[in-house]
């Protein structure tokens, strides 16, 4: 499943219509949908339709026609400019005795939802004189607004706030990214019967889904024993930041690692999980680390002004390895790049913006853009930029993957959750899968178990606790993705 812009979109409906299929019955699904959507979650009330010039107008036509015809109290407000397809909505909702209202006559009324057809994917620019206004009478109105495909006015300003947005075959980065995603309340997607050829799109970027994860998780055989299943080597930890590497160690256990050794700096004293092999080190000279025996490591949690040293000592033994905090330092990705040792890096914004000399800001604004400039910095290193969502990129020969992350919450915003997904990497590369598989599968799970426990006030070793339960939920495919709608668990829309 892809991540769709508004543009790729209505390419998707070019070519299905190129491939012979009526857009009408694209319409006719819309509006349908959107019914639901509406006699679904808001049974009883009465609905205020309000409708473009476009074809986002011909989907709220046809969506009134549904309502009407499901016995919901309906009034319709129109743009009168209808052609195509919008027009034979209108004249269908006329013969079945509905007559629209200009919108000019919208008035809001206590209770009633507002139905938002006025602009989807077809906006060129941003909204003003009447519409704006409108826009602004619709936000003001003490109503629940359910959109149709996008709040209308997205990605400009201003635009309609929406409780409930019915993304339209297949989900555009307005309904993920934010400040867009915060303007559509809930997102729910309708697949419309867009035909799968015309939504092929290996050039966007794939949407991290249940289903493609589960198929990810590397199986415990039942002759597995704890050297066989993947082992892990965490490095990190100096006076200050004596948590990191504990909390790395633990994401490393609970994402399945059979053994965790953690090297650290000797005079620290880390309240290490019991299960962890100790690695006290009075340096991290060449040769510190002889002796271990891992398949992955995760380098830089908390070791500060060490990071550079650690990260050398760890390159030395050439196993996969998660580059994450401290460690991220250009020469030192760099230096895994030259050594072709596999390398994922895990950078939050502020050190993304580190290693591309840029701003944070800059970066959380534009993650998509980061992300590739990253990959395309650093070839053949697989980028996870984390956030919400957290973006991943890889350029692995002349082409470059990307991912979206689909799960994850703000409750996620505390200290230390970084430090978990970087053991959880590393132990997913220890259980052999290859570094792109691992950081989408890890990153997928790590957020799967904030949902799970997503409270604000949740703590990074919690959410590490969470994971098998998260995961186990995953293997038995109850996990439904936020967008699915009525199908059930493991179906293909989730
Ligand atoms: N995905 C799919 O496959 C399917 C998509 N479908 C639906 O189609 C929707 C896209 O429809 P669309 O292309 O007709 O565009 P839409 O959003 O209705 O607006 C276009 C109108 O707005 C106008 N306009 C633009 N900017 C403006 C501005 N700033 N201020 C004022 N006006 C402005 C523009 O006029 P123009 O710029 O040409 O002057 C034009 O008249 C999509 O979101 C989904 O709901 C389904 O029906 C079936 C399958
Ligand atoms: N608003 C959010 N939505 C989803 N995930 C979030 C959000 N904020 C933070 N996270 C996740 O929490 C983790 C925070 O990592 P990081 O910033 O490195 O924290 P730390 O350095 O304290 O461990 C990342 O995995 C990030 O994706
Ligand atoms: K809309």
């Amino acid at each position: 499943m892809r991540l769709f812009t508004p543009q790729a979109m209505r390419e998707a409906d070019a070519k299905a219509v190129g491939l012979g299929y009526p857009s009408l019955l694209l319409m006719e699904a819309a509006g349908r949908a959107a019914a639901r959507a509406v006699l679904e979650r808001f049974a009883g009330r009465r609905v205020a339709v309000l409708c473009g010039k476009g074809n986002n107008g011909g989907d709220g036509l046809a969506a009134a026609r549904h309502l009407a015809l499901a016995g919901a109290e309906v009034r319709v407000f129109t743009a009168l400019e209808h052609a195509g397809d919008a027009l034979h909505m209108r004249q269908a909702l006329r013969a079945h005795g509905l007559e629209a209202e200009p919108l000019e006559r919208w008035q809001p009324r206590p209770g009633e939802v507002v139905l938002d057809a006025l602009f989807g994917t077809g906006l060129s620019r941003g909204l003003e004189g009447f519409w704006a206004e409108l826009v602004g009478r619709v936000n003001a109105a003490a109503c629940p607004v359910v959109a149709i495909d996008l709040p209308s006015g997205l990605p400009f300003e201003p635009h309609v706030r929406a409780t409930l947005t019915l993304a339209l075959a297949g989900l555009k980065r307005e309904h993920l990214f934010h400040p867009a995603r915060a303007a559509c309340g809930e997102v729910l997607l309708a697949g419309i019967g867009m035909p799968a050829r015309a939504l092929e799109r290996p050039d966007l970027p794939e949407l991290l889904t249940p289903r493609a994860m589960a198929a990810l998780l590397p199986g415990r055989p039942g002759d597995a024993h704890k050297g066989s299943v993947g082992r892990v080597l965490v490095a990190g930890g100096h006076a200050a930041y004596t948590g990191a590497p504990v909390l790395a160690a633990l994401g490393a256990h609970r994402a399945g690692a059979g053994l965790v050794t953690v090297a650290y700096p000797a005079e620290l004293r880390l309240n290490l999980p019991l299960e962890s092999v100790r690695h006290p080190l009075e340096s991290w000279s060449a040769g510190a680390l002889a002796g271990v025996r891992a398949e992955a490591a995760a380098v830089g949690m908390g070791a500060g002004p060490l990071a550079h040293a650690a990260a050398e000592a760890v390159l030395a033994l050439r196993l996969p390895t998660v580059l994450d905090a401290d460690a991220l330092r250009p020469e030192l990705v760099q230096a895994y790049v030259r050594e072709g040792v596999p390398a994922v890096i895990t950078p939050h914004p502020g050190e993304a913006a580190r290693l591309l000399g840029g701003e944070a800001g800059a970066v959380a604004a534009e993650p998509l853009e980061a992300a590739r400039a990253l990959a395309e910095r650093f070839p053949k290193v697989v980028v996870v930029l984390k956030g919400g969502p957290t973006v991943l990129a890889w350029k692995a020969g002349e082409g470059l993957e990307f991912a979206v992350n689909t799960t994850g919450n703000p409750a996620m915003a505390s200290g230390g959750t970084g430090d978990v997904l970087a053991g959880v990497v590393a132990a997913l590369m220890a259980a052999g899968l290859p570094p792109w598989d691992a950081a989408r599968l890890g990153v997928y799970l790590h957020g799967l178990s904030g949902d799970r426990r997503g409270r604000v006030g949740l703590l990074a070793h919690e959410l590490a606790d969470a994971l098998p339960e998260a995961r186990a939920a995953l293997e038995r495919g109850e996990v439904r993705a936020f967008w699915a709608w009525g199908s059930p668990p493991g179906s293909a829309r989730g």
